[in-house]
């Protein structure tokens, strides 16, 4: 618990303590953590049992006013009430009057848009899309009940790994909690299409994706801190930038890149694609490895474990063996397959699924701006300019890219709103569009092949300038 009970216990007999925003900054660890919201001081050292989990100290010694706004339900604010120690002195932010401005202006923004009514959920929009994905379930599994042929199981196969796809745009859409207010019947749709149908947890996905929302595209403020984007942290496997790869090499114990670091991240614009066809076995281990207590994706989810153990222990182990259970059944033909076509047929579901899902996460943010902690930028430019929206071109029409990335295509503007409904981010978009525009903030799209070459051009750039910083330390592979 964070140390705002000191304050608690003196508040109406002194006044407000006054402080200076670099005495927040010296407040930047777990163990120490102030927080400000809307010029006030918090104080969350420790405070491992926060309902949102570790994600909180990503914002350790920071602002938080906007994350909080993006993440809470109204009433959450009630809560900050105990850690309250004292009101920043605003004057030693050094904030230009063009930025105050600009952020107000983007918090009227979101004021704007729950006026209009957009953070409210068509619960039609949503049986549609359930209905409608269970339907390509029903499809996959009676294409192998009912046929015997090779090439109809390889579609079906296919066709699985799509309903996997979809089924994670769905989960996400819940645990945004962009379809209920309630945060409860979020999490339950969650489970359902998380856990049960796509054998992920509920967990693991939000300790992740959560952090990544908090601070997208940002590397974290030392090698061993956890306090930037999970989603950049690829190596050894792919480097989004140099840094990341100087990172990892620091926490080897010679403080060197082994032969297979050199080999991959030198050759990674070659290895993106065979990478996103392995990623669903990676997220299916890390998600089992954390609903049985086998261990976390990272010390952060370690310590967010032990603290707060699982929010739904007994759903998220069901959800995941009854995963498995109808997984294999339909892997297996019924009962009909030898075991080496039940794991060819598991591993094709499950490759597509990988890469379906991964290459729209990498549309979403690879390529773009990455930041160093110490320079990251207010909150509404760190999404902004980390994120590409997705539109459609080179002969796929829009449509189908709506269908196929699931919301995402509009990554900027979910990224700025994440609890605000799919099927509201496309009149969203026309509005932070423009306020970019005003505000002079780089805003970026690209269609499916562009966006995807410009992931591929930033991964060889990146290899380009690490074989630079290589060669300095061996000979080159
Ligand atoms: C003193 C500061 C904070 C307090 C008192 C607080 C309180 C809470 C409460 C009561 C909830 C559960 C209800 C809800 O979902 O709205 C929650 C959830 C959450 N919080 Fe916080 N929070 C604080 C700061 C933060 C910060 C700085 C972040 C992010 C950087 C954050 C991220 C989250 C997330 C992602 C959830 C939702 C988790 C889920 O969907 O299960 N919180 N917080």
């Amino acid at each position: 618990m964070g140390k705002g009970g000191d304050a608690r216990a003196s508040k109406g007999s002194t006044a407000a303590r006054k402080i200076s925003w670099q005495e927040v900054k010296t407040h930047a660890s777990p163990e120490d953590a102030w927080i400000i919201h809307s010029n006030k001081v918090y104080d969350v050292s420790n405070w491992h049992e926060h309902p949102g989990g570790a994600v909180i100290f990503t914002h350790a010694g920071d602002d938080m006013t906007d994350i909080f706004a993006a993440f809470h339900a109204p009433g959450s604010q009630s809560l900050m009430k105990k850690f309250y120690i004292g009101e920043l002195l605003p004057e030693t932010t050094g904030k230009e009057p063009q930025q105050i401005a600009f952020e107000k202006g983007y918090r009227d923004l979101r004021s704007k848009l729950i006026m209009m009514g957009m953070f409210k959920s068509n619960k039609w929009f949503y049986v549609y899309k359930c209905l409608s994905n269970m339907a390509i379930w029903a499809a996959a599994c009676a294409l192998v009940f009912y046929s015997d042929r090779f090439w109809v199981h390889l579609a079906s196969a296919v066709m699985l790994g799509t309903f996997f796809q979809q089924s994670g745009w769905l989960a996400h859409d819940f645990l945004h909690h962009q379809v209920f207010t309630k945060r409860k019947h979020g999490d339950l749709g969650g489970l359902f299409w998380g856990n049960l149908m796509q054998g992920y947890s509920v967990q693991w996905w939000k300790n992740k994706h959560n952090g990544h929302h908090a601070v997208p595209n940002l590397h974290c403020s030392s090698a061993v801190a956890q306090d930037g984007d999970p989603d950049i942290d690829t190596m050894p496997l792919l480097a989004w930038s140099v840094q990341q790869a100087q990172s990892y090499r620091e926490l080897q114990a010679d403080g060197k890149d082994s032969g297979l670091v050199k080999f991959m991240i030198r050759n990674q614009s070659y290895f993106y694609f065979p990478i996103l066809l392995l990623a669903r076995l990676s997220w299916l281990n890390e998600s089992f490895k954390c609903a049985f207590g086998l261990g976390a994706a990272s010390e952060n989810a370690a310590l967010e474990l032990k603290a707060k153990g699982l929010q739904y222990p007994l759903l998220e182990k069901a959800g995941i063996l009854l995963h498995y259970a109808w997984m294999l059944t339909v892997s297996s033909g019924f009962g009909r397959f030898s075991f080496a076509y039940t794991a060819f047929y598991f591993l094709t579901a499950t490759a597509s699924c990988g890469f379906l899902l991964a290459i729209v996460f990498g549309l979403g943010h690879n390529g773009m701006a990455t930041y160093n902690a110490d320079a990251r930028p207010d909150f509404w430019k760190l999404q902004v300019t980390t994120t590409r929206n997705v539109t459609g071109g080179h002969g796929f029409p829009q449509a189908f890219v709506d269908w196929f990335c699931g919301g995402l295509q509009y990554q900027v503007d979910h990224h700025l709103f994440p609890s605000l409904p799919r099927h509201n981010l496309a009149k969203t978009h026309a509005l932070v569009e423009s306020f970019c525009k005003e505000w002079g903030v780089q805003y970026h799209e690209a269609d499916l092949v562009d966006g995807t070459m410009e992931v591929l051009h930033h991964l060889g750039s990146v290899a380009g300038e690490f074989v630079v910083d290589f060669v300095r330390d061996g000979p080159a592979m």
